[in-house]
C-alpha cells in the first residue's frame, strides 16, 4: 500500500539575488500528522512556507498536494487548493472585532456574506468553539484590544475556516505562554486527528518535541535530515541544525555576573523607582530596579506587564503614582523622551520597530544617532563597527550585505538587529520584551550571555518573558505580575518554582471566573 503524502517538493528552488534561500529541497507531509520544521535563523523555513503556499514564485522544483502538482499564482489559489497558513506576524483589522476579522476570513473563503452583527458574532463564536478555544476569546472583542497570544489564536482560527489539508504554523507559540500554548496544542491535536497536515516551525524545542511526529531539519537553504522524532531526539536536532558547539551561557560570561548583583558592595541607587503606579490594565504597581540587576518579570500573557513598561516609558498614559529615575521623579513622555532619560524599549512586536524600507545599515545607525549621542555629530564609525562586529559574531546575523534592506532578514535576524540596536545606545535601563521571540537556541544562548555581561558591567534589565525557563535563567530577582499588580517577588537562589507556579495558577483561577 502506497503511503499517503499531503504535500511534497521536489528540488524547490528559492534565490533572493546572491541568496540561496533554498537549495533543491525535497520533503514530504503526510496528513494526520504534526511535522516541524527545524533550522536556525535564516536555515530557510519561512521560504519553504511561502513557496509552498503561493507567497514566493520558487526558481526551480515542483510542489504536489495530494499528489497533484501544483503552481499557485497566489496565497489565495494555494488557500483555495487547501493550504493555510499562520504567520509570525498577523496582519489584522486592528478596529474590527474578533468575529469580524474571522469573518472575513469566511468571505476570502468563499462564505456567504452575513450582515448580522449577531450572526457575524455567532458564526465565530461556533468556529471558536470548534476549536476549544471559546473561553480563550470574545467574539465581540476588538482586535486591538487583544495581546499577542490572543491575536496568534484569532488567526488561527481564521486560517482554519477554509478547512484545510495542509497547515503551515510559523512561530505560532513564539509569543505564547505555558497556558496558551496548551491552548494551542490543543487545538493541532484536534486538527491532526482530523486528519490534517500540520507542519510546526518553532525555536521553542521542547514544545515542539511534545506534539511532533516528525522532523524535518533545515540548514542553509538544505534540508539535512528528516524522520521521526524518536530517530532524530532534540541534541541531535540542535547539532543537526547548526554544526555550532552549544555553549552554556555561564561560560561566555565572567563568573560574577552569575551571582546575585553586588552582595557585599554597598547597594547602589535604583536606576527606576516605581511607586504606586496605575494605567490601563495595571494598578498601585511599586518596583525598584538597581544598576546591575537583572529583573525578570512572569506571568500570564495579559496579565499586564506590557502595559506597565508601556506606562513607564511614556507609550500610554499613566493615571496616578510616581516614576523615578535615578532618584528623580519624571513623567516620561514618550519613548523617545525615554531614551532621554536613559532606558531603553525593546518591544515585543519588532513590526512597530524595524525600518523595513530601510537598509541595515540605516537600521543599525538609528540608534547611535539618537538622543545620546546627538552632542557627538555623526555616528562614531568606530561605535558602528562595534555594532556591526556583534550582529555578524556573536549574534551571528546572516545578510547578504549591509546595504540589503531589512524586510530581507529572517524573523529572526530581525529581532537580534533591535536587540543589538537597543544595547548601542548603553542605555542605563534596557527593557526587553520577549528578548528571544522566534530566535534560534544558539543565538538565544548568546543573547542570554550578552545580557548578563551588560548587567556584569553594571546595566539595569528589566526583562518581560512568557518563557518561565528564561525568567529562571537570567533574573537575579523575579516579580510576578497578576490581574495587572505585582504579586509576588522572589530572589534567584531560592526555589521559586512553587511560589510563581502558585502565583500563576490562581491567576488562572481567578481570570476564568471573572
Ligand atoms: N526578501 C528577501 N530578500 C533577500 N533575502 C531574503 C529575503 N527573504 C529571506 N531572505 C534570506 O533568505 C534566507 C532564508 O530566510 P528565511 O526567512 O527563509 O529563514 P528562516 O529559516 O525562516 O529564519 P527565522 O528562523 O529567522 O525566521 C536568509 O538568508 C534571508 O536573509
Amino acid at each position: 500500500m502506497t503511503e499517503r503524502i499531503a504535500l511534497r517538493t521536489e528540488n524547490l528552488t528559492k534565490r533572493y539575488g546572491g541568496v540561496v534561500a533554498l537549495a533543491g529541497v525535497d520533503v514530504s507531509i503526510r496528513p494526520g500528522e504534526v511535522t516541524a520544521l527545524l533550522g536556525e535563523n535564516g536555515a530557510g523555513k519561512s521560504t519553504f512556507v511561502a513557496c509552498c503556499s503561493g507567497a514566493r514564485a520558487p526558481d526551480d522544483g515542483a510542489i504536489h498536494l495530494d499528489g497533484v502538482e501544483q503552481r499557485f499564482r497566489s496565497p489565495h489559489a494555494a488557500a483555495a487548493a487547501g493550504v493555510a497558513v499562520v504567520h509570525q506576524e498577523p496582519q489584522m483589522l486592528e478596529d474590527q472585532t474578533v468575529a469580524q476579522n474571522v469573518n472575513v476570513a469566511m468571505l476570502a473563503g468563499g462564505g456567504r456574506q452575513v450582515l448580522s452583527r449577531t450572526r457575524v458574532e455567532a458564526l465565530a463564536g461556533d468556529q471558536l468553539a470548534s476549536l476549544g478555544l471559546a473561553h480563550a476569546l470574545d467574539p465581540a472583542q476588538p482586535i486591538r484590544r487583544l495581546s499577542g497570544a490572543q491575536r496568534q489564536l484569532v488567526e488561527i482560527a481564521r486560517a482554519l475556516v477554509i478547512e484545510p489539508k495542509v497547515l503551515f504554523l510559523d512561530e505560532p507559540n513564539a509569543s505564547l505562554g505555558d497556558e496558551e500554548t496548551e491552548l494551542l496544542f490543543g487545538v493541532v491535536g484536534r486538527l491532526r486527528s482530523r486528519g490534517v497536515a500540520v507542519v510546526l516551525i518553532s525555536h521553542r524545542l521542547r514544545d515542539v518535541y511534545r506534539i511532533a511526529e516528525r522532523v524535518v531539519i533545515m540548514r542553509d537553504g538544505s534540508k539535512v535530515a528528516d524522520g521521526s522524532v524518536d530517530e532524530y531526539p532534540i541534541d541531535a536536532a540542535i547539532g543537526l541544525m547548526g554544526g555550532r558547539p552549544r555553549r552554556r551561557d555561564a561560560a561566555a560570561v565572567p563568573a560574577a555576573a552569575c551571582e546575585s548583583p553586588r552582595r557585599a558592595e554597598p547597594v547602589p541607587e535604583p536606576v527606576l523607582e516605581l511607586r504606586g503606579i496605575s494605567g490601563r490594565g495595571f494598578s498601585d504597581v511599586d518596583l525598584v530596579i538597581r544598576p546591575g540587576e537583572i529583573v525578570g518579570m512572569a506571568g500570564l500573557v495579559g496579565a499586564g506587564r506590557t502595559e506597565i513598561a508601556h506606562g513607564v516609558i511614556g507609550a500610554a498614559p499613566l493615571r496616578g503614582g510616581e516614576v523615578l529615575v535615578e532618584g528623580v521623579p519624571r513623567r516620561l513622555r514618550s519613548p523617545g523622551d525615554a531614551i532621554r532619560h536613559g532606558i531603553v524599549y525593546v518591544a515585543e512586536d519588532r513590526k512597530d520597530a524595524v525600518f523595513y524600507d530601510k537598509s541595515i545599515a540605516f537600521n543599525v545607525r538609528a540608534s547611535l544617532l539618537g538622543p545620546r549621542r546627538v552632542g557627538s555629530g555623526r555616528p562614531r564609525e568606530r561605535a558602528v563597527g562595534r555594532l556591526v562586529a556583534t550582529l555578524a559574531g556573536r549574534l551571528s546575523v546572516k545578510a547578504p550585505s549591509l546595504e540589503a534592506d531589512a524586510a530581507s532578514l529572517s524573523g529572526g535576524n530581525q529581532q537580534k538587529l533591535l536587540f543589538a540596536r537597543a544595547v548601542s545606545v548603553e542605555p542605563k535601563l534596557l527593557i526587553l520584551d520577549e528578548p528571544t521571540h522566534g530566535v534560534d537556541i544558539g543565538t538565544r544562548h548568546e543573547i542570554h550571555g550578552l545580557i548578563r555581561q551588560l548587567a556584569a558591567d553594571g546595566m539595569a534589565v528589566w526583562v518581560i518573558s512568557s518563557e518561565l525557563d528564561e525568567i529562571l535563567d537570567l533574573a537575579t530577582r523575579i516579580v510576578v505580575v497578576r490581574l495587572g499588580r505585582i504579586e509576588t517577588e522572589v530572589t534567584a537562589g531560592h526555589d521559586p518554582i512553587p511560589i510563581l507556579a502558585a502565583a500563576m495558577g490562581a491567576a488562572t483561577a481567578d481570570q476564568g471566573t471573572s
